[in-house]
């Protein structure tokens, strides 16, 4: 009973097709010190304390959009049985884990629960050596048995392990969403209204050894489509993030949760908070694990800011959620809050053209732009880009305005 997913003949396919020069290892800095913060001041009675914790949460997540928490309050022993669950899950057959086993199924998983490597991926860079269960917590909840005894339902331990851990690790998500609200000054409420058990989601990950370490990824380069994060990662280590345009390492620490901001709250906060790239890198020797919560909001939420200007246009979250899913369709990757990107490239581009229009005017004026000039070279083709660039500017408009009007 192989429990091992076939990496190694994806690698073959993908290596034999394109990219044999990739490589996954650069630039990464060292082991940089993301802040770690004490959550322990909240509980206690010092308000000066309790503040100053919170305006370290902020400033992390304004500076960072990473920080670690110490003293969480999740029990020990809550960990304990959920990492065993984790690693009982992954140790099943690669068949039952993928779904393809007589009809056999695991219990409080779904059938597109489990993915391993990227079937998406069209090159090397865009494939990770990694399998993981994207847990709903609508599937664990409605998991159980009926229980003619009782009248109520009777769940698997791996489901009630899961149920206990979701919510603890969701009441401190929420918890942290309210803090990052209440300096922006907005209303806490909207994370309870919209973020309901049932809409968040757990991810198992497991990163197995990869026999090309720096070659490729263990998990592809990405931000998260959620408004925050609360990730374990165990001893290994391998989680890095971009900090002032480099790649750092976040130290593993075995007391510590990883925080990280996620593309949501970046539009909701009007880009006060950062919802900041990160990836894993492979492991030679030793498999690694890590759990995430992903703290999301029902799929009708509308994310918009009320500061001015605003940056991001309103959208819902199942708006967003299709177009990222449509980009990793067809270019194998996602790409954060693109009509944005798109938007400022167009200032720009209209920005050029309204000078080189001023400077064509100045040239009639001064009678410098000849009639013979259209017989030159590099005049026929400066005037000939200038006119698609006017065009391009043209449909993009034409298609935001009736967009815009719909
Ligand atoms: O495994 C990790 O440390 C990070 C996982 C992650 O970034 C994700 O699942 O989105
Ligand atoms: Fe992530």
């Amino acid at each position: 009973m192989d429990s091992e997913p076939p990496f190694q003949e994806f690698y073959n396919s993908l290596l034999q097709e394109k990219e044999i020069k990739f490589t996954a290892v650069d630039e990464a800095v060292g082991e940089y010190k993301i802040p770690v913060i004490d959550l322990n001041r909240l509980n206690g009675s010092n308000e000066a304390d309790k503040e100053e914790c919170k305006r370290e949460i902020a400033r992390a997540s304004i500076e960072w959009g990473f920080f670690q928490i110490v003293n969480h309050g999740i029990p020990q022993e809550v960990w304990q049985r959920m990492q065993l669950e984790q690693v009982n899950l992954f140790r099943q057959s690669f068949e039952k884990k993928a779904g393809k086993g007589k009809g056999e199924n695991l219990p409080g998983l779904s059938g597109n629960s489990y993915r391993w490597g990227t079937p998406t991926a069209k090159c090397l860079k865009q494939f990770s050596w990694s399998e993981a269960f994207h847990i709903s917590l609508t599937d664990v909840f409605t998991s159980g048995q009926p229980n003619s005894f009782s009248g109520g339902r009777i769940y698997s331990v791996r489901c009630l392990t899961i149920a206990e851990f979701a919510a603890i690790v969701s009441s401190l998500a929420h918890l942290i969403a309210e803090i990052l609200a209440e300096n922006l000054g907005l209303k806490s409420l909207f994370f309870k209204e919209n973020c309901l058990p049932n809409t968040s989601y757990l991810r198992m990950n497991r990163y197995p050894p990869c026999p090309l370490p720096g070659k490729v990824f263990g998990l592809t380069p990405h931000t998260d489509t959620d408004f925050l994060t609360i990730v374990y990662q165990d001893q290994v280590g391998g989680l890095q993030l971009v900090k002032d345009g480099r790649w750092v390492t976040v130290k593993p620490n075995p007391e510590a949760l990883i925080i990280n901001i996620g593309d949501l709250f970046q539009a909701w906060s009007n880009d006060v908070y950062m919802s900041v790239k990160h990836r894993v890198m492979t492991n030679g020797q030793v498999e690694r694990f890590s759990v995430a919560y992903f703290l999301c909001p029902s799929y009708d939420t509308m994310i918009q800011s009320d500061k001015e200007p605003q940056v991001y246009r309103k959208f819902s979250y199942r708006e967003y959620k299709e177009q990222v899913q449509e980009d990793v369709r067809i270019t194998g990757g996602k790409h954060k809050q693109k009509q944005i990107q798109d938007f400022h490239a167009s200032l720009i581009t209209l920005e050029l053209v309204r000078i080189w229009d001023e400077i064509i005017i100045e040239m009639l004026k001064r009678y410098e732009l000849l009639d013979s000039n259209e017989n030159l070279k590099d005049w026929v083709e400066q005037g000939t880009r200038f006119q698609c660039l006017m065009k391009t500017l043209d449909i993009t408009n034409y298609y935001r305005y009736s967009k815009d009007k719909r």
